[in-house]
């Protein structure tokens, strides 16, 4: 059984669904080349819908100060996950300018690309162990693409960490057991096509992820 983070949400329904579902954290995506993005004024409408206790997640790829600043003053977000290639010093930037918890994602292919989760274990909040998107990708996530999760076997770090990358309704399961990942991350996998969430596979990859 793990917790569960849905990325992405561009309507009020859906977060609704999430949430009646159990997620526990929501996903809002500032970047604007992305199917899923939302502006602030439809961030901050959509967070109103956010019941509490479940956490509004804004989703940002290095984003600059001025771009944080100008959200935080019109999105109540809860904490920011960096998804670009922010160095660990960016990352206490990124919380000591908004005082909100940061999660910070990493990009796994092979055993090389680990070590790097201790240094961010140093600054960030919490860890997004993610799929590392393809050279050729246009999105630096949010891909539906997986990995090896044999790799995170045995793994711990600093900080607690979520795992993202290709899950599904169908898979979480396995792959919370061979990582005994806390929390999973999911976006395309509730999907019907890139930026079009589903109700139903909402529940049903909650209910997978809980059971
Ligand atoms: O979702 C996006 O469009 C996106 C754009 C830029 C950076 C990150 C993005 N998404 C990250 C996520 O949704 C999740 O944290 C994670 O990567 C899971 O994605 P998926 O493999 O699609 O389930």
């Amino acid at each position: 059984m793990a917790q569960v983070k849905i990325c992405g949400l561009r309507q009020a329904d859906h977060i609704a669904a999430a949430a009646d579902a159990g997620a526990r954290y929501v996903g809002l995506v500032f970047f604007p080349k992305s199917p899923r993005a939302v502006s602030a004024p439809e961030a901050a409408a959509l967070a109103q819908h956010v019941p509490m206790g479940i956490a509004r997640v804004g989703l940002f790829v290095d984003p600059d100060d001025s771009l944080l600043d100008r959200t935080l003053g019109q999105v109540p977000l809860d904490m920011i996950q960096l998804h670009g290639s922010e160095s660990p010093d960016r990352v206490a930037a990124v919380k000591a300018l908004t005082g909100l918890p940061v999660i910070k994602a990493v990009g796994v292919a092979d055993p090389d690309d680990l070590p790097v989760l201790t240094n961010y274990g140093l600054v960030a909040d919490m860890l997004l162990v993610d799929a590392k998107p393809p050279r050729e990708a246009e999105l630096p996530g949010g891909n539906g693409l997986s990995f090896d999760w044999r790799l995170l076997a045995g793994r711990r770090w600093l900080r607690p960490w979520m795992l993202a990358g290709g899950l599904t309704a169908q898979n979480v399961a396995e792959a919370i057991r061979l990582t005994g990942a806390p929390v999973v991350d999911v976006s395309s996998g509730v999907e019907t096509e890139p930026g079009q969430k589903d109700e139903n596979l909402i529940r049903a990859f909650v209910a997978a992820a809980n059971r």
